[in-house]
């Protein structure tokens, strides 16, 4: 059975841990899918694994629908979930709906992420209304890197807490169905997950969350730029993919590869005798 909305709410409901990781294209989404995750986010973050950019900021609606239709051809039971990019939702709540609306019908999501709190209650309650299910986002939101100085953790002061615990009733309040809470201190992830009803996702925010999402790049071991403390490395895929490739070139160039019996093609040896 495909994992829904109300799957989230009741995974919380019963106390199961909801799990979650990225995937950008449809061979990685194929694997997550089959592993069994609840949720599959086609994140922002594709800008920095896929595209390289230094952040998430560059990123479009066109690269986010690419993206996501990939994704929601691989995925067969998980909840895929797409990103809002950088201004596809900041300017206007018209503007944001529109967007919300293409990634659903464009990208074949079956609901939407955006990052802020009471900046952006309006617009969340607006796209929820256009019956498109939105996952908030709070705490470290990379989208707002230049206005914090770097992808530094949020809300360590009372006042900054105050403001991550605000966001948190303000998305709730708005009708997300679960929220993401991003590198904030385990004691209050603890305080919003017990303060609000809806499922929250955590990465970089304790064991008290209701679930968790991972970028799977970085937990497969692919993506070496960043390594926040949040990360645990499962796998050392990147490294098993340079030692296949130097072990390729090592073959060609030694001839090993390809066998012609093991890897090439044979025709009957008459037919070569009719070329001129
Ligand atoms: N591959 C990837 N993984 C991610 O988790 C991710 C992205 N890309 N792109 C968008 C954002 C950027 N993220 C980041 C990036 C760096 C840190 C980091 O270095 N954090 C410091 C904390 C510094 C502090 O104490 O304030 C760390 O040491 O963990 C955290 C989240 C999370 N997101
Ligand atoms: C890290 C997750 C929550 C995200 O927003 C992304 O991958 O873009
Ligand atoms: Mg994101």
């Amino acid at each position: 059975m495909a994992i829904t909305t109300a799957s989230f709410a009741k995974a919380k409901a019963q106390g199961r841990k909801l799990t979650m990781l990225t995937a950008y294209d449809y061979t990685t989404a194929r694997l997550v899918d089959e592993a069994g995750v609840d949720g599959i986010l086609v994140g922002d973050s594709l800008g920095m694994v896929m595209l390289g950019y230094d952040s998430t900021l560059p990123v479009t609606m066109e690269d986010m629908i690419h993206h996501t239709r990939a994704v929601t051809r691989g995925a067969k039971h998980a909840l895929v979930v797409a990103d809002l990019p950088f201004m596809a939702y900041q300017v206007s709540t018209e503007q944001a709906v529109a967007n919300a609306g293409r990634l659903i019908q464009e990208g074949g999501a079956s609901a939407v992420k955006l990052e802020g709190g009471v900046a952006f209650e309006e617009q969340i309650a607006a796209i929820v209304r256009a019956s498109i299910p939105v996952m908030g986002h709070i705490g470290l939101t990379p989208q707002s890197v230049n206005a914090f100085g770097g992808f530094k953790i949020q809300g360590k002061t009372q006042e900054a807490a105050q403001r991550v615990l605000d966001d948190a009733r303000a998305i709730e309040r708005a009708g997300a169905f679960a929220v993401v809470l991003e590198g904030i201190p385990t004691q209050l992830a603890q305080r919003i997950a017990q303060t609000i009803s809806i499922p929250t996702i955590g990465i970089g925010a304790g064991d008290v969350t209701d679930g968790q999402i991972l970028v799977a790049q970085d937990m497969l071991g692919m993506y070496g730029e960043l390594s926040p403390k949040f990360v645990r490395r499962y796998a050392n895929i990147g490294q098993q993919i340079t030692q296949a490739i130097s072990a390729y070139i090592a073959d060609v160039q030694s001839g090993d590869f390809p066998n012609n019996e093991a890897e090439g093609y044979t025709m009957d040896g008459t037919q070569l005798e009719g070329l001129h």
